[in-house]
């Protein structure tokens, strides 16, 4: 008896970051949407912890107890006073260190996971305590659609969304190191005076009204500078996009997944054509969201096709 979960990427619409905290971490107002990029995680009970991954990015993926779908196993085998005795596996289609919540993902999958395969009549409020103990994303990862995340992002509050957004993104030939874009965030902020972080009224009402232009004229993100002062080859990307037609371009959170966003379909298609012919990144991906949060899958086996 297996359980796979399906977990979408995100997007940070709005990321408005304040000072550094005492603890490190840095108060934020967080705009996420999740899009159709998805990881999936199976667990299958075994007779220790064990972690595999497959896809373009595994070889960068740590198997050990640090990888986050082992961490949320443990933390929910933890609470349950039982012993986390399951094979995860990830097959990863979410790029690896790209600001896209990928290892959040895998996170809250195998904490779904593990509760359906395990029976343990956790509540939805004690599995969103168990992901904002594992990471500021990985509570969102669970959620999924469109919310805004207060304190360091883990606080939800979900958003009204009233259409499809669709997207591009380019995928970098290197990874970021999230710690690292918040230190230089601070590294170039030192000695001025960080504002508190405030959600955007109009970005809200562009979402509400599922309307693209008033999106692309409100999307902000204060780790871009960051991000790009860390990796200044992605102001090529942005360009190359924005040159292929995207309503706007920004760095995906921590990056340095760059995200576009264009009016339809087809408009995403040709800036996807225009970034792959830029060769200013690795891979380039069209996904559209908002796209529902960690799901079960049916329990159907991978080689009958559903009619
Ligand atoms: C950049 C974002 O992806 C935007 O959604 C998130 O803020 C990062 O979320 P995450 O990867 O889940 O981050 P965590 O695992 O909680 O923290 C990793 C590190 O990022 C920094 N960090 C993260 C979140 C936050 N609000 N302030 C921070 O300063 C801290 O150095 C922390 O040690
Ligand atoms: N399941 C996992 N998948 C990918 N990376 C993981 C996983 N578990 C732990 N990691 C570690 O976490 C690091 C960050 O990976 P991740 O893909 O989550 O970054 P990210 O998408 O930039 O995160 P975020 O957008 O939440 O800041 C990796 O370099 C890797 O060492």
């Amino acid at each position: 008896m297996s359980v796979t979960v399906r977990v979408p990427a995100k997007v940070n619409v709005q990321l408005a970051v304040g000072a550094a905290r005492p603890d490190g971490f840095h108060d934020l107002a967080n705009v996420f949407l999740a899009v159709g990029l998805y990881d999936e995680v199976t667990v299958t009970p075994a007779d220790g912890l064990r972690v595999t991954c497959t896809g373009p990015d595994a070889d960068q993926v740590p198997l050990d107890a640090t990888n986050l779908a082992a961490r949320a196993a443990i933390a929910l085998a933890e609470r349950y006073g039982r012993t986390p005795d399951v094979h995860l596996h990830i097959a990863k289609d979410i790029p690896v260190a790209g600001g896209m919540a990928g290892g959040s993902a895998d996170g809250a999958g195998a904490l779904l996971a593990c509760d359906a395969l395990w029976g343990t009549g956790a509540s939805r409020a004690e599995l969103l305590d168990i992901c904002a103990e594992l990471g500021s994303d990985v509570p969102f990862s669970l959620v999924g659609g469109a919310a805004l995340g207060t304190g360091r992002g883990e606080k939800l509050t979900a958003l009204e969304v009233g259409g499809t957004f669709h997207w591009v993104f380019a995928m970098a030939d290197r990874g970021l190191s999230t710690p690292a874009v918040f230190r230089e965030f601070d590294r170039l902020g030192a000695g001025t005076d960080i504002p508190e972080p405030v959600a955007s009224r109009e970005l809200f009402d562009a979402l509400a009204a599922g309307d693209p232009d008033a999106l692309a004229a409100a999307v902000t993100n204060d780790l871009q500078p960051a991000a790009l002062s860390l990796f200044p080859e992605l102001a090529g990307t942005l360009a190359a996009g924005r040159a292929a037609g995207a309503l706007t371009a920004l760095v995906s959170g921590s990056g340095p997944t760059t995200a576009f966003l264009a009016r339809d379909t087809e408009s995403a298609a040709k800036v996807a054509r225009g970034l792959r012919e830029s060769g200013t990144c690795r891979t380039v991906r069209t996904a559209s969201g908002p796209a529902p949060g960690a799901t079960v899958l049916p329990d159907v086996p991978r080689t009958m096709t559903l009619v």
